[in-house]
């Protein structure tokens, strides 16, 4: 079964390796394959799966895609058929407790997450291994408190199926895809069924409203990696909107969610405007260039903007949050703000997520319980809490109207330099020896107590 799975794929023989590798790094996905996700209820086909969402079907589906009614548009300069496809990249969540510790280990073995210096890069896998099973237990805990696992799939399957309508009333009947980079249904599994769809033209849409070398930056090199050497993939005319945090629609739809908030306290003008973003660490930005701190400023910057033009002129500050492991992480971080907001002597704060748009484990745990229960521990006495836009229409049709604006430049994605990390190890006495002499390193190196504690006890 592990064979025929990586098999399936009918890859070329580069790309059959790079599948072979994440076959045995990632065993969930083996299991993929083996599943047809294909379903059609009322002109609606979609990943059969997703539709009996609970059986065991449902977290083996591999690609959440929705291709209903006919997609196919005249293209005005050729005559020939047009094919549109819309891919959505998010970052996936585990579906149950025990997709967690997998779930981290695909994630600390993205080579975008944990950024070793390239002579290390053999100790990514045993790292991963080590980090993710260290932090699980505290992870369970985190999605065990808010329902035994990530609502992300479900809350990006209904954008992508509202993403869709919101472009068929604006005459662009498109296939929304969804590839997630850590978790069902994976990024690779969608752009298989992009191209088995045989689209012609590709918009990319990541669900971050900045860009990060972490979050976008991560699901653009899976895309770079399997677009490279597919003689279909490479031709095919994709457009990337790499961010969009500075788009009107959607920078009204925030002030919106923030205005009717503050009207439930009984002195709005009193609140302070909490915005919390998920941070990142600072050699992200500082070694890396990491765009993504400046982007969130003046994110910020935009939103207060729109909020003044309405005559909100209320308090606000950023903070960072959801730091892991023993680095430097954006700074304010936002326990340390809350605590000294309570200690100044503010009373009431509207906390604001603003670096992901569905609720997720950082809104629905992190903040309301964690953040909150440290607020009135501080002395804040009201506190409320910006929901996520999840479907929120104005930001949907905003979307659409992104990825309208995206096609017309879509062109060949030529990316012909290697990507860093992607030296393939085939024999598989090199990789024992590797993965031996790795493990033993990353035990020594992490299984001091300080390190021990960063990962398990960090907050979040
Ligand atoms: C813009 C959003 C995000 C950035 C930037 C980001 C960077 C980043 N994250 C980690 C480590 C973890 N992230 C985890 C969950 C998680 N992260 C984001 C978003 C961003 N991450 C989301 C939306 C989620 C939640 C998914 C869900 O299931 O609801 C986790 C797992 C949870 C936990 O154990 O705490 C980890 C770990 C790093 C290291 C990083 C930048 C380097
Ligand atoms: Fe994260």
């Amino acid at each position: 079964m592990e064979s025929t799975s990586c098999s399936a794929f009918k890859l070329p023989l580069s790309d059959l390796r790079h599948s072979d590798r994440r076959c045995r790094l990632f065993p969930q996905r083996k299991q993929i394959v083996s599943v047809s996700c294909h379903g059609s209820v009322g002109g609606l086909h979609r990943g059969g799966a997703v539709r009996k969402r609970g059986s065991t079907l449902e977290t083996r589906c591999s690609v959440g895609v929705s291709t209903y009614g006919e997609s196919f548009v005249e293209s005005a300069s050729h005559g020939t058929e047009e094919k549109i496809g819309v891919l959505l990249l998010n970052l996936g969540g585990p579906e149950t407790l025990n997709d967690v510790q997998p779930f981290l280990f695909n994630l600390f073995a993205d080579p975008d997450i944990i950024r070793l210096p390239r002579l290390f890069g053999f100790l990514q896998w045993p790292l991963a291994k080590l980090i993710s099973v260290l932090r699980a237990p505290k992870s369970k805990e985190g999605y065990a408190a808010i329902g035994g696992g990530s609502p992300l799939r479900k809350i990006t399957d209904e954008q992508a199926d509202a993403l869709k309508l919101a472009l068929e009333v604006k005459n662009m009947p498109v296939n929304v895809y969804v590839g997630m980079r850590y978790w069902y249904p994976f990024t690779e599994e969608a752009i298989q069924q992009i191209k088995r769809d045989n689209i012609t033209r590709l918009v990319v849409l990541p669900l971050y409203p900045q860009f990060s070398i972490s979050t976008t930056g991560s699901s653009i090199r899976v895309l770079q990696n399997s677009f490279r050497e597919d003689a279909f993939l490479s031709r095919l005319p994709v457009a990337i909107i790499k961010s969009w945090y500075q788009r009107e629609g959607y920078i009204r739809s925030m002030a919106d969610l923030i205005a009717k908030e503050l009207e439930r306290f009984a002195k709005p003008e009193e609140v302070m405007v909490f915005f919390s973003a998920h941070g990142v660490p600072v050699s992200y930005v500082e070694d890396a260039g990491d765009p993504y701190k400046d982007q969130m400023e003046d994110c910020i910057y935009l939103i207060m903007q729109e909020l003044k033009a309405r005559g909100i002129n209320n308090d606000h500050t950023l903070a960072y949050q959801s730091r892991v492991g023993p680095v430097q992480w954006l700074k304010p971080y936002t326990d340390e703000v809350l605590v000294d907001l309570g200690q100044k002597g503010v009373k009431s704060l509207l906390a604001v997520p603003v670096s992901f748009v569905s609720e997720h484990i950082e809104t629905l745990e992190e903040i309301d319980m964690e953040y909150k229960h440290l607020a009135l521990e501080s002395g804040i006495e009201n506190w409320g809490r910006v929901p996520a836009l999840n479907c929120t229409s104005s930001f949907i049709t905003d979307l659409a109207e992104a990825v309208i604006e995206a096609l017309p430049s879509a062109k060949a994605m030529t990316n012909s330099e290697g990507t860093s990390g992607e030296n393939l190890d085939n024999d598989p006495l090199k990789y024992l020896v590797k993965m031996f002499f790795g493990s033993v390193l990353a035990f020594i190196l992490l299984l001091s107590p300080k390190m021990v504690h960063a990962f398990r006890n960090h907050p979040f």
